[in-house]
């Protein structure tokens, strides 16, 4: 059997975070860029925890787990030290809430995974648990071979995209401009920071079907 890959939109969801560690700290910056509503319960706090505390980013509360604190959550993460907590945490929790257990894999209804981010353009890598430091090293190779510059790319072949759908061009000039978009020779262009030249053999590319049209 193998895991299901999703991209979960959490803004303004409830989560929960159990424990304010190292590895805590890390979950919780994922979910704050997902925009989700974080809750941190945690008998001590990192010093960056404590921040986001300060900064209403996050509600801490510096206090051992109750099992009350999962009520309400859409997701829960148990990252406290103690494997006897966050097996309380999992007891806690109801089958329909999403549950991520650090130190037992086989608990977990979903696993986080390692994250290359360039924008819109994510990569997501597990090994299921496998070997989490796999993962970790695999994105690193990952961020090597796509570097910063995908972020303005793929902002601009979201823009050309929005621009040639909202032509109500025939579907297969769509199908065409939209193929051509993805040549390399744009991306090359992107690369080597030539963007006057790329948008203006993009919007060339996109005119030359308009001029196409029969009246
Ligand atoms: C099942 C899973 C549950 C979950 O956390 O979602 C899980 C479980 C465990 N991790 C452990 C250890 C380590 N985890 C990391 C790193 C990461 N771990 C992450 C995810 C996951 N870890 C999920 C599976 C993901 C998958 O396989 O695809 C990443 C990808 C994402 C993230 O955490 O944000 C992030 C890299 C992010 C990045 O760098 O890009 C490192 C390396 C390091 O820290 O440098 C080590 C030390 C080396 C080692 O042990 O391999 C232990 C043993 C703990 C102990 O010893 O007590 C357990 C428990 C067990 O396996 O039993
Ligand atoms: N899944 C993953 O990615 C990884 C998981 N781990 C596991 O994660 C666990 C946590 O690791 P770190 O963050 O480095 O530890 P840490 O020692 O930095 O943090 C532990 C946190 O748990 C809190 N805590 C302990 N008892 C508590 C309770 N009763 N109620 C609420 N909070 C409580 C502490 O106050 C602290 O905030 C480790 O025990 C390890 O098994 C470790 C590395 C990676």
């Amino acid at each position: 059997m193998s895991y299901y890959p999703m991209f979960v939109n959490l803004a303004g969801k409830a989560c929960l975070v159990v424990g304010a560690g190292k590895v805590a700290e890390r979950k919780i910056a994922s979910l704050l860029a997902a925009g989700a509503r974080v809750t941190v319960v945690g008998q001590t706090a990192t010093a960056d925890i404590q921040k986001w505390c300060q900064e209403e980013k996050v509600t801490l509360y510096l206090r051992a787990f109750r099992p009350e604190d999962v009520l309400e959550m859409t997701i829960i993460i148990a990252a406290a030290s103690d494997p006897a907590v966050n097996l309380a945490v999992y007891h806690a929790c109801q089958p329909h809430q999403w549950v991520n257990i650090v130190d037992r894999p086989d608990l977990c209804s979903f696993f986080v995974p390692a994250m290359v981010e360039r924008g819109d353009l994510q990569v997501a890598i597990s090994t299921g648990g496998a070997n989490p430091g796999l993962a970790k090293k695999m994105r690193r190779q990952v961020e090597e071979w796509i570097g910063p510059e995908y972020e303005s790319y793929t902002h601009f072949l979201k823009e050309m995209r929005q621009r040639v759908l909202s032509l109500g061009l025939p579907h297969a000039d769509k199908q065409v401009i939209l193929r051509e978009l993805l040549n390399d020779r744009f991306f090359s262009w992107t690369q080597m920071g030539e963007i006057e030249r790329r948008d203006r053999e993009a919007s060339e590319l996109v005119q030359r079907y308009i001029r196409e049209q029969p009246l």
